[in-house]
């Protein structure tokens, strides 16, 4: 890389239907023995991928998801639903378009009952490009495709801060659900990492309780750079890392919150990157009653840190369907515990 690499992912996740068993019956695409999205070849994600401008470095399959590493992050493909993260000055949203068109298309999906945008403030928002230049064209971009959706800036406008778009379930697409999908995400964004944390930081390995084997996929770029995606049954965690000390950042996804805890989670993956700033969402889908106190407590998870960090902002929010948290952290200035050798942390999922 001959400048700065703007490691902030922009992060997108479609939901064309609540659950893998609502997708149509109906096989068009090259993979014939899957179903919904699954069934699109790699040589069709290919021509939508070149319109984001990255490519897919490989792809490993597991029984409910498959997992793409991208050269510049990654996507991950259910049936139902896609999530495509991008970093660098890629083009995500350019490749929406295309993505409803295979949806619609080949996989005979009647349109996207959910859809999900997001991103950090970017370190470097010149170098970006068509709609991701800023926060207002990429929602004027959106909202030709999407209706009746809601664009949020969570945090501090004169500091770092999160932006969010989103649409709400659309009973058209499919009729209202007596019990929606039970659904988190967390994200862990990094910056301003420990000189010593670069190569391959995580170990993934299955977690003794589960009978389904881990499938795991690492790339170490030249000179430097490492991306990493895992699957196991439908949970999935990924991981990327841009080390330049001049704008090192690390992201880490997952949507497995239970093992271990969100507090253990969260410090053994900030002991391998020691960063300086980190900010964190939570989404965590709530349904009932119960659910919500069930969603209030794995929130308090993101009250404190214990490993030298001090709370910059804590922000919650209810959007239908969804429990949102946004946290922000930034290093207590001296604290020893942070000037200590970043760990090798085994993940397990
Ligand atoms: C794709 S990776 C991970 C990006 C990720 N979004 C992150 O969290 O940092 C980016 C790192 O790989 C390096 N890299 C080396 N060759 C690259 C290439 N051909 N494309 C993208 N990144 C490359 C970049 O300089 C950067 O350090």
């Amino acid at each position: 890389m001959t400048e700065a690499f703007e490691g902030a992912e922009k992060l997108l996740e479609v939901w064309f239907a609540p659950d893998e068993h609502d997708v149509p019956t109906e096989i068009k695409g090259g993979r014939s023995n899957w179903t919904g999205l699954r069934q699109v070849g790699k040589e069709v994600w290919d021509g939508m991928l070149d319109e984001v401008q990255c490519k897919v470095l490989s792809v490993i399959e597991g029984k409910d998801v498959d997992a793409y590493l991208l050269s510049e992050s990654s996507m991950f493909v259910w049936p139902h639903k896609l999530i495509l993260k991008t970093c660098g000055t890629t083009t995500l949203l350019l490749g929406l378009p295309t993505l409803l068109r295979i949806a619609s298309e080949t996989c005979s999906f009647k349109g996207v009952w959910r859809c999900f945008y997001s991103r950090k403030t970017f370190m470097f928002p010149d170098r970006q490009r068509g709609p991701h230049k800023d926060w207002t064209q990429e929602i004027n971009f959106l909202d030709q495709l999407f209706e009746n959706s809601s664009a949020y800036t969570v945090g501090r406008m004169n500091g770092d801060h999160w932006l969010l778009y989103l649409t709400p379930p659309r009973p058209d697409v499919h009729p209202r659900i007596l019990s929606p999908p039970s659904d988190q995400t967390l994200e862990i964004l990094m910056s301003q990492l420990h000189p010593s944390a670069h190569l391959s930081p995580i170990h993934w390995e299955s977690r003794p309780s589960s009978l389904k084997g881990t499938a795991i996929d690492s790339y170490l770029f030249s000179p430097c750079g490492f991306s990493s995606n895992a699957i196991n049954g439908d949970e999935y965690a990924t991981i990327h890392v841009t080390p330049e000390v001049e704008c090192s950042y690390a992201s880490f996804e997952t949507n497995l919150l239970d093992s271990p805890n969100i507090e253990q989670l969260v410090e053994s993956v900030l002991k391998v990157f020691r960063p300086e700033k980190l900010s964190m969402t939570l989404f965590i889908s709530v349904d009932e009653e119960e659910q919500e106190q069930d969603a209030r407590d794995k929130a308090k998870g993101l009250l404190s840190l214990g490993a030298g960090y001090e709370r910059v902002d804590r922000i919650m929010y209810e959007f239908q369907g969804y429990l949102l948290v946004y946290a922000v952290w930034s290093a207590v200035p001296g604290d020893m515990r942070l000037a200590a050798i970043p760990h090798c942390y085994t993940y397990r999922l």
